[in-house]
C-alpha cells in the first residue's frame, strides 16, 4: 500500500549560501495493508523528513513514493489533496484548525469532505469524540484554546473518524493519559485489522511493541558519505 523506492532527500540552506545538505539516501521501504511499520533512530536521524514525504510537504530529490496508485514524489498538488482526502491520513502532534470552527465540526470534516451526509458525519464524529473522552460541552466550541491532551485528542478523533487505507502517526500517544492511551492504541489495531497499511513515529516503547509489526532504524537511510 505504501512503498519507498529508492528515496533522497536535500535540503537548501538558502540563508547560509544555498548549501546543499543531504540527509537521506536510498531510502526503501515497503508496508502492506494490515501492517504497522515503526520508525526508529537517533534525534536528527530523518524519522519526521520520511514522513513529511510520504505527506508530500517535503519533496524527495529521487525516487518514488507510492501510496495506492499515486507516486507522491512526482504528484502534482491537487492529486496530493485528492490522495488525502480519501487515501492518506495523518495524525500530526499538534492540531491545526481554522479558528471559531466547532469541535464537533472539526471531526466531522474528513467525511463530509467525502460526500457523508452531515447527520451521518456527525453522529461518527460525536462517537469518536465520546470514546476518545472529549466531553459533550466542549463538542460545540472551537477546540484552539483545549489543553494539549484535549488537542491531540481531537486531532486523532479527525485522523481516524475516515477509515483510510494508509495512515501516518507522529507520536499518537504522546501527552495522553493511560485511558485514552488505551483508546488510541485500539484505534490503531481496529484500522490494521480493516487493512491499514500504518507508518508510525512511536517514541512510547510500550506503545510501539504492542502496534508496530517491525521496526525500520533510519540510520540505514544514511548518506553514504556522512556515514564513512
Ligand atoms: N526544513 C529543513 N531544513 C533544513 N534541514 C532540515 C529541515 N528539516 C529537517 N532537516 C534536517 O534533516 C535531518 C533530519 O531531521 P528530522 O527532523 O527528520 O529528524 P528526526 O529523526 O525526526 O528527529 P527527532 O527525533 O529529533 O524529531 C536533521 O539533520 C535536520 O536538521
Amino acid at each position: 500500500m505504501i512503498r519507498i523506492e529508492n528515496v533522497a532527500k536535500d535540503f537548501t540552506l538558502h540563508n547560509q549560501g544555498g548549501t546543499v545538505l543531504r540527509v537521506m539516501e536510498d531510502a526503501s521501504l515497503t508496508i502492506a495493508p494490515g501492517e504497522c511499520v515503526g520508525l526508529i533512530g537517533a534525534s536528527g536521524a530523518g524519522k519526521s523528513t520520511l514522513m513529511r514525504m510520504v505527506w508530500g510537504n517535503y519533496r524527495a530529490a529521487s525516487g518514488r513514493i507510492m501510496v495506492g496508485d499515486t507516486d507522491v514524489a512526482q504528484a502534482d498538488p491537487r492529486a496530493i489533496t485528492r490522495l488525502r482526502r480519501g487515501t492518506l491520513g495523518y495524525v500530526s502532534q499538534f492540531l491545526r484548525v481554522v479558528p471559531r470552527v466547532p469541535t464537533l465540526d472539526v471531526v466531522a470534516e474528513p467525511l463530509l469532505t467525502l460526500g457523508t451526509p452531515e447527520p451521518e458525519a456527525k453522529a461518527r464524529a460525536a462517537a469518536m469524540l465520546q470514546r476518545l473522552n472529549i466531553p459533550q460541552r466542549l463538542w460545540g466550541l472551537s477546540p484552539t484554546t483545549f489543553s494539549g491532551g484535549e488537542q491531540q485528542r481531537v486531532n486523532i478523533a479527525r485522523g481516524f473518524i475516515h477509515p483510510s487505507p494508509a495512515l501516518l502517526l507522529d507520536e499518537p500517544t504522546a501527552s495522553l493519559d493511560a485511558a485514552n492511551r488505551e483508546q488510541v492504541l485500539q484505534l490503531i489495531e481496529e484500522a490494521k485489522a480493516r487493512g491499514a497499511a500504518i507508518l508510525g513515529i512511536f517514541h512510547d516503547e510500550a506503545a510501539r511493541d504492542r502496534v508496530c509489526d517491525r521496526c525500520i532504524d533510519v540510520a540505514g537511510f544514511a548518506p553514504k558519505a556522512a556515514a564513512a
